[in-house]
């Protein structure tokens, strides 16, 4: 049985960032996810999610200069020490809001870079980050991002991060398997989730190739969701798509599992 989780970074976009908390909650969710969580306060986060029976699924260490093209931090060497903190810091937030994982943002890598050098720090980082997120039973995560929508991250193929998360070779790291990214990058779906699973701890849809309601394009969610269900699947499913127009008038595939108020 899937078990979705709002994207509050993409999803109820018709209000303010704090009211979609109680919107996702009237359509039905009992968890979110957004991307990241550094612009408020964790004690108001935590009186959102409290006041709205809503748990917090994962969100990501900080993505850097944003402007300046960066999409993560965490492998970029020479910045070990800007890395680690904000690896401190989002353990702070996921102490405080009771977050089961985190994904790790890793770095876009300047074509001209040596990209080896970003591979090294970024595991040294994530071992780092293992080592402090371990006690607490939080797990961290590394996600692949088709060169489209995100040019020149650290990994495109989710095969790049299964390889990692096995270089990496720590208990509490996994991939974050987005089926939108997936689809246009490797395409084989049922194969990646079938010969991968229990390697992959989140995962995350949307349409390919508009990245929209998952009723719609090259992917059959139905068919996914019941091969999930398959193979054991039994953690959360992110809903992080852009709505193709109202939140709500898109989310009639959300129907048989929306919690009833
Ligand atoms: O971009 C995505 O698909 C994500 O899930 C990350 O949170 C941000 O890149
Ligand atoms: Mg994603």
């Amino acid at each position: 049985m899937p078990k979705f989780a709002a994207n509050l970074s993409t999803l109820f976009n018709e209000v303010p960032f704090t009211e979609r908390f109680a919107a996702a909650a009237q359509a039905g969710f009992t968890a979110v996810e957004f991307l990241f969580p550094y612009d408020y306060p964790a004690a108001q986060l935590k009186q959102l999610l409290d006041e709205n029976n809503l748990k917090l699924v994962l969100f990501n260490t900080a993505p850097g200069n944003v402007a300046a093209g960066e999409w993560g931090v965490s492998a970029i060497p020479g910045r070990e020490a800007e890395a680690r903190a904000d690896i401190d810091r989002a353990l702070e937030y996921a102490l405080a809001l009771e977050v089961p994982q985190v994904h790790i943002m890793a770095a876009t890598v300047p074509p001209a870079a040596d990209h080896q050098a970003y591979v090294d720090t970024f595991v040294r980082n994530m071992r780092y980050a293992s080592e402090r997120f371990a006690p607490h039973g939080i797990n961290l995560l590394l996600e692949a991002l088709n060169p489209v929508t995100k040019p020149d991250y650290l990994y495109a193929s989710q095969y790049q991060t299964l390889e990692m998360a096995a270089r990496i070779d720590r208990p509490n790291v996994f991939t974050q398997l987005d089926l939108f990214h997936a689809q246009l990058v490797d395409g084989n779906l049922s194969r990646l989730i079938r010969e991968n699973a229990g390697r992959y701890r989140h995962i995350q849809i949307a349409s390919a190739p508009d990245r929209h309601e998952p009723d719609e394009g090259e992917i059959n969610y139905p068919w996914i969701f019941a091969l999930l269900d398959d193979v054991g699947y039994d953690g959360w499913i992110g809903c992080e798509y852009l709505p193709r127009g109202n939140t709500l008038d898109g989310l009639g595939w959300f129907a048989p599992w929306a919690k009833k108020s």
